[in-house]
């Protein structure tokens, strides 16, 4: 190991700098000469905290200001959630490293302790994503949703507050800011298809930078990378902004990869699933391959509803 000091870019968020912190100590523990710093940068999506994501609209909206740090070398590597990092990047960076993943489920928190199906009728539901919010609908159209931005403390004190009935968040953000004994519900990938990459973090390096990737190879996880390939070639091949609700979840066994991905209107009116399989050799194509069942069998008339109505 010749590098002596690495700088990790990440946001100023709790869950951010969480996840920053694992793998600064990972590094520490396994370099210990090594010094790992931290430099916080702070994104777009940082700063409009109170518009639905679906509104604001535009790709990366959490991770265009570090990958520029990335690129004009002020940082060495940087540290996402992978759900919330583009599927195309720019040219010279690459997610080179995917760790091991956190629980992908969704959890609900209700204030009373019920689950999903015994909320009250018409109870509000905080959510601002319209893949919850779509697949919600279709399971239980009776409750009204609300939006919830921000943080995840902001979200559950909001729900605190008594602004809903319940929320709607992921597992893996919860687990690792020490808050998943406030989950009332662990909801089943079956259930509510979680969003691509929910639960995994994404290691983003500059492409060139052999030092950094071999640095870092030992926190690779590759059953949880081609997993979340698959997860990716789908959106990809739908060019999902966040207009429109998606979902994608793919599990491993025996060397067979098992993809289940969505696409609904955003009412949750319309839900089109397919699910396949495959060898893990073939991720991208089985994602390529859901994703197209899914526009044949209605999902392409969607994407042009929804598009047609966003520019206008
Ligand atoms: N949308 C924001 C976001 N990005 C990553 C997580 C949680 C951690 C993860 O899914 O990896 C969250 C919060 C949430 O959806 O509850």
């Amino acid at each position: 190991m010749s590098l002596k000091r690495v700088i990790i870019g990440t946001r100023g968020s709790k869950l951010a700098l969480t996840q920053t912190e694992w793998v600064r100590e990972a590094l520490k523990t396994r370099y210990p000469g090594l010094s790992v710093e931290l430099e916080i940068i702070k994104t777009k999506g940082d700063k409009i905290l109170d518009v639905p994501l679906a509104k604001v609209g535009g790709k990366g909206l959490f991770v265009k200001e570090i990958e520029e740090a990335l690129l004009c070398r002020r940082v060495d590597l940087a540290v996402h959630s992978l759900k919330d990092v583009p599927t195309e990047l720019p040219e010279g960076l690459e997610i080179a490293i995917v760790p091991r993943r956190e629980d992908p489920r969704d959890v609900l928190i209700s204030r009373s302790g019920q689950g999903l199906k015994d909320l009250p009728p018409g109870g509000r539901l905080g959510t601002s994503s319209l893949r919850r919010q779509a697949q919600i609908r279709a399971l239980r159209p009776d409750l009204v949703i609300e939006p919830l931005r921000g943080n995840v403390d902001t979200r559950l004190r909001k729900l605190d507050e008594g602004r809903y009935e319940a929320i709607v968040l992921a597992a893996a953000g919860l687990r690792r800011l020490g808050q998943i004994h406030r989950a009332t519900e662990f909801i089943s990938p079956e259930t509510i298809i979680p969003a691509i990459g929910q639960g995994a973090l994404g290691i983003e390096v500059r492409a060139d930078d052999k030092a950094i990737k071999e640095l870092l190879s030992f926190l690779h996880h590759p059953e949880t990378a081609v997993c979340t390939q698959a997860e990716r070639a789908f959106l990809a091949r739908l060019e999902g902004g966040c207009q429109v609700p998606l979902a994608a979840h793919a599990t491993l066994k025996d060397g067979e990869i098992h993809l289940a991905a969505l696409v609904a209107d955003p009412e949750g009116r319309r839900v089109i699933r397919r699910h396949r399989s495959g060898p893990a050799s073939e991720a991208a194509k089985i994602g390529v391959a859901v994703a197209e069942e899914i526009l044949e069998a209605g999902g392409r008339q969607i994407l042009e509803e929804v598009y047609k109505i966003a520019e206008v």
